[in-house]
């Protein structure tokens, strides 16, 4: 079952009523991605039901925009898995492998029950390595897994210092401002909050800095090479955020 939210309070209650994992689907009524990713939400909440308390929001309502300013949603789709007032894990942009291997991880159902047909884009339960189980090899695997995922969760991915709404770092601020300018849409992940990202992806795609740029996931580059691509060519990225009509 999903719980339509109509306002902060009900959240607010819902988290302290439960110890047990809540998932927060923000969205927007327009998007198809989010159209997609709501239809993926329900199938996961039919097939785990006791594995979560699910909850959609939509974004724009301006009901929820005290929901959407705490938790600085910036763009959708976007969920979070939240146990209490702790962000377990937030997954930005329209990937359902992503959603759902996080409904596994944090609630401990696909240990159960996860079916075999799991493909290697699905991490396993320890992909976030914040169990500290498995040996250094299985983490080191975990991680690229976990990256190749992270860099194409959304067409356009930005990885940052701090969020869109509160970059913290002139650089991570610049590129948000120029995406703003550009209107495109992208998720984002904040490297600040996840030190395994933030060294690994600095291997994973051997660049040293952030803010870095992914586009289908591929590395575009940090802020110097993001201006000078819109330079070169005005609608740059602009592929990339058109809706995708898969079906
Ligand atoms: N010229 C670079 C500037 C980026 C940069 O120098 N970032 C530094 C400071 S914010 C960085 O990420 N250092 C590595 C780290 O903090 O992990 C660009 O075009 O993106």
């Amino acid at each position: 079952m999903i719980i339509q939210i109509k306002n902060e309070e009900e959240v607010t209650a819902i988290l302290n009523k439960t110890d047990g994992l809540v998932i927060l689907n923000f969205y927007a009524a327009w998007a198809e991605p989010c159209a997609r990713m709501n239809q993926v939400f329900e199938a996961i909440a039919a097939e785990y039901p006791d594995a979560a308390t699910y909850l959609s929001i939509d974004a724009e309502d301006e009901a929820n925009a005290s929901t959407t300013e705490k938790y600085d949603v910036s763009a959708v789709p976007y969920f979070l898995f939240l146990k209490g007032e702790a962000v377990l894990e937030q997954v930005s942009g329209a990937d359902p492998a992503l959603l759902k291997s996080g409904v596994e991880k944090h609630s401990g159902v696909g240990s159960l029950n996860l079916p075999a047909k799991q493909s290697t884009a699905n991490p396993s339960s320890t992909a976030n390595g914040a169990s500290g189980e498995g040996g250094d090899e299985g983490i080191v695997e975990d991680i690229n897994v976990r990256l190749e995922k992270l860099v194409s969760a959304a067409p356009v991915m930005l990885f940052m210092k701090g969020t869109p709404s509160q970059p913290q770092c002139g650089f991570s601020r610049q590129l948000v401002a120029l995406l703003r300018e550009r209107e495109v849409r992208y998720g984002f992940f904040n490297i600040l909050a996840d030190d395994e990202v933030r060294q690994g992806l600095k291997i994973f795609s051997d660049w040293p800095t952030y803010p870095q740029l992914y586009n289908e996931g591929i590395l575009v580059g940090g802020l110097d090479i993001v201006k000078e691509e819109f330079e070169n060519d005005p609608d740059f990225l602009r592929p990339g955020i058109a809706t995708p009509t898969t079906d």
